[in-house]
């Protein structure tokens, strides 16, 4: 079942678009943005939570645009997960996970503390007074409280150090909310999303299961974001093409920074199916032999 559905949205900020036509369903078993920082993965997570609306574009709730939701019921549904940060420095645990709570169910705050695998007891501290960890849980006890269908997790592990990392993971992986899920981090992506999108200057460039897109890109840009993970014991990763190069203002925007680029990619390719996956490249039967 569709969650929620981008339909050719772009998105920007005053006049300048920075996401350009993107299509994408949340389906289930997970959702991943994938592209390195400035791509518009927060800026698309954004306007999936209601709080940017497209210059273009639909975003679909069920058969209803966003525009014509009961966004009351809308925002309980769909769920925001940001870093720990958020919390009110002031408050106590108990108080902020209340806070979201409906008054006649304010006594499920010790089941939600449960449910994260905190200890009900923490209720009373505040958040300077848990770990990095254990206020990651409580972000994430307070999306649930009011039971989503969705959540939309920006970078819910990146400020933790590996081996909390991996609890919370677990904890994410173990809930029966769908999610929508943003990072940097390819691990993260594939132990939580069944499906992944690659977002490279604002475009999908590339969309298919998880798995088989970081076992056999067919875009040189998520070959180049797979292959920049260092490995266990292994030489440091080496970079081909140019990272540094800004995207190409016309055609491919990865252009610049290709090292399969042709003159053929002056012209913008569209995004087309091949082996499963959807790609917007007009090499990508070179990627996938490499
Ligand atoms: N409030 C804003 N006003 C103007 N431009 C913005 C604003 N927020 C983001 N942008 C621009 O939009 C583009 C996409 O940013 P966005 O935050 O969506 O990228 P991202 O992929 O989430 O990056 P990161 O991984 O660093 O969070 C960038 O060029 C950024 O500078």
């Amino acid at each position: 079942m569709t969650v929620l559905r981008a339909e050719r949205v772009t998105l920007g900020y005053g006049r300048r678009p920075v996401v350009h036509e993107v299509t994408l369903d949340i389906t289930e078993g997970g959702v991943g943005l994938i592209g390195e920082s400035g791509s518009g993965k927060t800026t698309l997570a954004r306007a999936f939570l209601g709080l940017l609306t497209p210059m273009s574009g639909n975003i679909w709730y069920g058969d209803q645009t966003l525009k014509n939701t009961d966004l009351r019921k809308f925002r309980k549904d769909v769920q925001p997960v940001f870093q720990a940060e958020a919390l009110d420095p002031r408050m106590r645990i108990g108080t902020s996970i209340a806070e979201a709570l409906p008054r006649s169910a304010r006594h499920r705050v010790k089941t939600l503390l449960e449910q994260v695998g905190l200890n009900p007891d923490l209720a009373t501290r505040k958040p300077h007074q848990l770990s990095g960890g254990q206020r990651q849980r409580v972000v994430i006890a307070r999306a649930l409280a009011v039971d989503p269908s969705l959540l939309i997790l920006d970078e819910p592990t990146s400020a933790l150090d590996v081996t909390v990392q991996a609890r919370i993971l677990d904890l994410l992986a173990g809930l029966d909310t769908e999610r929508l899920l943003i990072t940097h981090n390819l691990a993260v992506v594939e132990r939580l999303c069944r499906t992944s999108h690659v977002l490279f200057a604002g475009r999908v460039v590339e969309s298919g299961p998880t798995r088989d897109l970081l076992a056999n890109p067919a875009h040189p840009y998520t070959q180049a974001l797979r292959d920049a993970v260092p490995k266990l014991g292994g030489s440091p990763p080496e970079a081909k093409g140019r990272t540094e190069a800004v995207p190409a203002e016309s055609g491919c925007p990865f252009r610049l920074r290709c090292p399969l680029a042709v003159p053929e990619c002056e012209q913008a390719p569209a995004l087309r199916d091949i082996r499963g996956r959807q790609v917007a490249c007009h090499r990508a039967e070179d990627v996938l032999v490499t």
